[in-house]
């Protein structure tokens, strides 16, 4: 136990807080030693989630940046957008190693930020300081770093299906459009309007059509990995199922290239990263091949009639597009194997 790295959770009572104790109850190299609430300090975990009353009995801690050093090592951030730009700062000074799940620290422009999530930004010093851990393209800049910022849901099933290709100059990035689907646990666990049961039932419906705060994420990575500026037209879009994300991403071939020429830069591109998974031409993916996994499934089709590349990329919101992909930073952050604690086969059916 004494070995063992010590990790507090904030925004332990989400989806985002509870799918981290799940995940990390089974790393062999981190014990779970803080679990922070801002609104039920002192109450079980188990009281709002009966199915933890095994692995967590521990009280609920109230959240104390100044204590939280003689409790943990690294601190997991799971709160709503808005909570860690104020909280980081004390917790870095602390000396403490942060991985972020919100937005706050993913776009490097405080002005972009506040554009998109109509919020204040984390000061400049701080998003300087942030290594967005998109892990299969930037995971070598991870290991030794203080501040993780972990990519959101959206942005990882899309850049991963995006990056090979517009690093290759296959496609014309002025050309891409995804179409996004999510389940509804990526909204979190508090009840709204557009996500009670008879709205989303049988329902299939778009929201924040080109107001995404996904879309300024996707676009800063994309021109990173092109050298030019990008631009994309994203559509995001709930369906009535619990986990997963499917992005469809359409956009014009440069030059001729086959299917099959799609899917050997892609195996070249991941060889070696076990997360990502690069389907046989005529195989696409769903999201139940990746339910409760780390897994980003990604399938491939050209046509030659309209030039257009088709790229279809799935994931677990909870896992890849969350607590998954902040544990495999923080193995990368450790120096640790990238898989550490996280070799789930999918639940299927
Ligand atoms: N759901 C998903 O699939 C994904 C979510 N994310 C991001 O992760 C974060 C968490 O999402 P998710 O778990 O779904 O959201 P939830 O709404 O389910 O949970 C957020 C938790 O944050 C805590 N919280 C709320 N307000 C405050 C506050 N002012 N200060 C401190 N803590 C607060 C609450 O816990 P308590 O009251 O106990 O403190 C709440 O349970 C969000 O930024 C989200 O955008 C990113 C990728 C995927
Ligand atoms: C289904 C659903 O509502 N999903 C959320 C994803 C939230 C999220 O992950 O937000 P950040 O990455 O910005 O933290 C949304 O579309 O806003």
């Amino acid at each position: 136990m004494s070995s063992k790295v010590r990790a507090a959770i904030i925004g332990s009572t989400g989806y985002g807080g509870v799918e981290l104790i799940r995940l990390l109850a089974a790393h062999p190299q981190v014990a779970i030693t803080s679990v922070i609430s801002s609104s039920s300090a002192g109450e079980p975990i188990a009281a709002g989630y009966p199915h933890l009353q095994e692995i967590r009995t521990e009280l609920l801690d109230g959240i104390d940046p100044a204590e939280m050093k003689s409790k943990a090592d690294v601190v997991f951030l799971a709160t709503p957008a808005g909570v860690a730009s104020g909280l980081v700062p004390q917790l870095l000074e602390q000396g403490l190693k942060v991985i972020d799940v919100s937005g706050d620290f993913r776009l490097k422009s405080p002005a972009l930020y506040e554009q998109w999530y109509k919020k204040a930004s984390a000061e400049q010093a701080y998003l300087d300081r942030a290594v967005y851990g998109l892990a299969e393209v930037f995971g070598s800049e991870v290991q030794g770093q203080e501040l993780i910022s972990n990519p959101g849901c959206y942005p990882t099933a899309t850049l991963l299906g995006l990056v090979p290709a517009v690093a290759a100059g296959w496609i014309d990035p002025k050309s891409i459009i995804v179409d996004a689907k999510s389940g509804v646990s990526g909204a979190g666990r508090g009840a709204s309007l557009g996500t009670h049961y008879s709205e989303l039932n049988e329902n299939f419906k778009a929201y924040k059509v080109n107001q995404h705060q996904h879309i300024p994420e996707i676009e800063q990575v994309l021109a990173r990995v092109a050298g030019t500026e990008v631009t994309v037209t994203f559509t995001t879009h709930l369906v009535p199922m619990t986990r997963g994300i499917m992005s469809t991403i359409y956009a014009s071939v440069e030059g001729q290239r086959s299917v099959q020429d799609f899917i050997g830069l892609y195996r070249e591109y991941y060889e070696g990263r076990q997360f990502v998974r690069i389907r046989s031409e005529g195989q696409w993916p769903g999201t139940k091949e990746v339910y409760g996994s780390n897994y980003c499934d990604i399938g491939f089709a050209v046509d030659e009639r309209t030039g257009r590349a088709t790229i279809i990329s799935v994931i677990d919101n909870l896992v890849k597009g969350a607590a998954g992909q902040a544990i495999q930073n923080l193995n990368l952050m450790m120096g640790w194997e990238e898989g550490l604690g996280l070799q789930f086969v999918p639940v299927y059916p």
